[in-house]
């Protein structure tokens, strides 16, 4: 390790910390070694760095403050190798910001979801969602850190034959389903508008301004195909594991019901306005975030070219570290760099959150941002699990209105409970079981789930059925079985 980098584990020489670089939950070896290196440490992954950041006082700094230096992505191999450079998550900043400015209602959402109490992932699946989760599990693998060989810091890996190198199949096969189901979807939309069956969709918008925009067919199709992409699984995840907690801690779900049954009761559903009286139902959302992080090392960043960077010399017996690095509190970040927000390490630091293992929505009713009331926790804020500086979630507004809607739907129809085994003992639930990936989701667990009264079971019918004609318009092209499914809920609702 260079002299003026941050400090951290060990190295050997060669490979410096790939030798114990986690291949998988890279969050809970990056939270162990930041409790004994600190809040800033680096880890030599061959002549590569990467910085790990765990220190509330440091992101704020380095990644919100002086975000003009932090915003880039390091480069991503197996991203490039997938997505041909056009993945946005992985895009480096100079992009053109006009093609990329909000234009349409795509950051809207309908201040009430009829279908958001139906299922967090449809049980029936029609083969378009098969698919689509198909080629989103394969990539959140494919993106995992430490999931596949550090080729960006050693460079040489590139060159492996892929019948030697797994990690290259892999990438091969999730580029091809992504393709199909990115540009399968971009067909459909053309066909669509060709047979005059237009529905307002943001694709119809940014199909009619391509041209205005510079895109083509690649740019056109990756750009829907990161929305759904960024949109989908990260707010399944989040719900799921807001049902894993309702289930493991009932008090919680008490008291969340009991705030819903005062504030909306039983002859209406919730609303988004209902939000502003419902302290713990917000805490409850704040509280799944902390407590299961949907990506609890955000995306990896990296320093941006030149803007201000200093230059600092820093010479090793053969190796010359960077010439242009960037300093904080003394420790050089060298230009290169792949820079971990640890959101999870943050989340779970028993000096900033009291049992921080367990799920206590109340701590934010106690403080600001849920911290121990002797602790400053400003350095936080309510959107940090949606990422830092310019680079931060640009679905946000969608997103949380979505979990908000849908977390008050959940918590107002259902009752969360544990499956009964065989002899009628409570199956227990494992809240770490989380699956592999770049995105924390728990693996399939077994829980009931039941409507809290016939009341509110006939409105949900009900509310079902009135929204058919709100979504109607988008159920054009689909498939016969997505046709037969639709049909068929319907016809039972009303027949019910
Ligand atoms: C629970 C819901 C969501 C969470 C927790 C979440 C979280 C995040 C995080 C942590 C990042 C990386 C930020 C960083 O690097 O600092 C990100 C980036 C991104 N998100 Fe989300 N997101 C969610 C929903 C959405 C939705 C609904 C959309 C689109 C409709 C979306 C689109 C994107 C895109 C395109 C990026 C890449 C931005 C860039 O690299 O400049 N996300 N999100």
């Amino acid at each position: 390790r260079e002299a003026g980098l941050p400090p951290g584990p060990p190295t050997i020489p060669l490979l410096g910390n790939l030798h114990i670089f986690p291949t998988e939950f890279a969050h809970y070896k990056f939270t162990e070694w930041a409790r004994k290196y600190g809040g800033i440490y680096s880890l030599k992954i061959g002549p590569g760095t990467a910085v790990v950041l765990t220190d509330t006082a440091a992101v704020k700094e380095l990644m919100d403050n002086r975000s003009g230096s932090t915003v880039d992505r390091p480069p991503m191999h197996v991203a490039d190798l997938v997505a041909g450079g056009l993945n946005m998550h992985s895009l480096p900043f100079q992009l053109n910001p006009r093609a990329f400015t909000p234009t349409s209602d795509a950051t809207q959402t309908p201040s009430s979801s009829p279908y958001s109490t139906e299922s967090v992932r449809r049980d029936t699946r029609p083969p378009e969602t098969t698919a689509f989760f198909n080629a989103q599990h394969e990539w959140e693998l494919v993106l995992e850190p430490g999931a596949t060989p550090p080729v960006d810091l050693i460079p040489i890996l590139k060159y492996v034959p892929a019948r030697w190198a797994k990690w290259k199949r892999d990438c091969a096969k999730t580029r091809k389903l992504q393709r199909e189901l990115y540009f399968g979807l971009l067909d459909e939309t053309k066909e669509r508008l060709r047979r005059g069956e237009e529905n307002g969709s943001y694709m119809e918008e940014v199909l009619a301004r391509a041209e205005e925009f510079g895109l083509d067919r690649e740019n056109t199709g990756y750009l829907g195909g990161v929305l759904i992409e960024g949109g989908s699984d990260t707010t399944s995840s989040f719900l799921q594991s807001l049902i894993l907690a309702m289930v493991a801690y009932p008090e919680a779900q008490r008291k969340a019901q009991e705030e819903m049954d005062r504030v909306v009761g039983e002859h209406r559903m919730p609303t988004l306005e209902d939000l502003e009286e419902m302290p713990y139902i917000r805490a409850v959302v704040r509280e799944t975030h902390r407590f299961r992080p949907v990506a609890p090392l955000l995306i990896p960043h990296s320093p941006l070219n030149a803007e201000e960077v200093g230059v600092s010399y820093c010479v090793t017996k053969t190796y010359l570290l960077s010439r242009l690095s960037f300093k904080y509190n003394g420790f050089i970040i060298p230009q290169g760099a792949t820079i971990f927000v640890n959101v999870w390490g943050i989340f779970h630091d028993p000096e900033l959150y009291n049992d921080p293992e367990n799920f206590i929505p109340d701590r934010y009713l106690l403080t600001e941002n849920g911290t121990r009331p002797e602790v400053d926790g400003s350095d936080l804020r309510p959107t940090l699990p949606f990422g830092v500086g310019r680079r931060v979630c640009p679905g946000i507004h969608l997103a949380q209105n979505s979990i908000n809607i849908n977390a008050m739907n959940l918590v107002w129809a259902f009752n969360f409970t544990t499956e009964l085994d065989g002899e009628g003992n409570p199956v227990k639930l494992d809240t770490f079981d989380y699956q592999k990936g770049i995105l924390t989701a728990p693996r399939p667990f077994k829980c009931k789930i039941t409507p809290r009264s016939t009341e509110k079971a006939e409105l949900i019918e009900r509310e079902f059925l009135e929204a058919a004609d709100t979504f109607s318009k988008f159920e054009f092209g689909i498939s016969p079985e997505d046709k037969a499914f639709v049909a068929e809920s319907r016809m039972r609702r009303a027949d019910g």
